[in-house]
């Protein structure tokens, strides 16, 4: 029997490269020997539909094309089964396809993962029901991303930057209230992100060294700074450095629960909810195909 692969697609995903990439890695698999289910859903619940059929019927892989929020849908599927996560990265920030050193600029290379590459397990995070990859962030960058939704000018970067602006000018740090694996800290804060993996956003390395098989999450908090100090720091995410600031903290977890007035978190770059919530790491929760 032919390994079976269904490849789900993100029509939307990276301005429409999802559905342009998907064109590309089908055939190639097919020739490879596999035999392929495509699928694309009209939306994302039917998209997560589709994912969980696969599960259910032991698809022994779910290649997804899009970005970070189709991975995030996918694993909604995949947590705790035997199904692995392959990735053709399509998105615009493509953390996760950092993470596990997947190409990100030739389909074609990517297409070689699925048909050649390694298993690997590693952990997932849990809030409620939903599952995560990357960070959950609940702060000052969460408040730039609830008021560049309600924009509706200009399009794409432009709106984040002309909404972080627009929140630097008002912004006062939060009061929260934090318990770590039972320890209850309270203070005022820029940000509180849980970070199952290193970045988000496309490469801000904000829960820097954060590793995806450790069994932990990783807390970073930035403590009230100034809002020069603040715009210093942000280049700083790229590279990671900001670790060396005064005001950054770090404490790694098994179970966090955050709370603070008016906050909404966001994980992989989508809304996850209003504070107050708990998050757990689910250690070796997600089969994934590595180079
Ligand atoms: N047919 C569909 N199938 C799946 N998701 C869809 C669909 N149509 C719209 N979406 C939405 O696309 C979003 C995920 O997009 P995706 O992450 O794939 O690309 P991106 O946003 O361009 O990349 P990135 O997350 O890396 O910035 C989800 O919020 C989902 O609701």
């Amino acid at each position: 029997m032919p390994e079976q692969i269904a490849l789900l697609t993100n029509p939307t995903s990276g301005k429409g490269k999802g559905a342009r990439v998907a064109g590309e890695v089908a055939p190639r698999l097919r020739h490879a020997g596999f035999s392929v289910r495509e699928l694309t859903g009209r939306d994302a619940d039917e998209a997560l539909d589709l994912a969980r059929g696969c599960v259910e019927d032991g698809v022994e892989t779910l290649a997804v094309v899009g970005g970070d929020g189709m991975v995030h849908l996918a694993v909604q599927a995949l947590a705790g089964s035997q199904t692995r996560l392959g990735l053709v990265p399509a998105g615009t920030g493509n953390d996760v396809a950092r993470y596990l050193d997947l190409p990100r600029k030739s389909a074609h290379a990517a297409t070689d993962v699925l048909i050649g590459g390694k298993e690997r397990t590693i952990d997932l995070a849990r809030v409620g029901t939903r599952y995560y990859v990357t960070v959950l962030a609940a702060g000052f960058d969460a408040k730039v991303n609830e008021r560049a939704n309600q924009m509706t000018w200009p399009r794409g970067q432009m709106r984040y930057n002309l909404a972080t602006i627009a929140e630097l000018r008002t912004f006062r740090p939060i009061p929260y209230v934090l318990e770590i694996d039972g320890d209850e800290q309270r203070f005022e804060a820029m940000m509180v992100a849980v970070g199952n993996g290193p970045s988000f956003g496309g490469g801000l390395r904000i829960t820097e060294g954060a590793l995806l098989d450790d069994g932990l999450l990783d807390v970073v908090v930035i403590r009230p700074m100034s809002k020069t100090s603040l715009v210093r720091t942000y280049p700083k995410l790229f590279k990671g450095t900001h670790v060396l600031h005064p005001e950054y903290r770090h404490y790694p977890a098994r179970t966090v629960t955050i709370a603070a007035p008016g906050v909404v978190a966001y994980a992989d770059g989508e809304r996850i909810g209003a504070l107050p919530l708990t998050v757990e790491v689910v250690p070796q929760a997600l089969r994934v195909l590595v180079p």
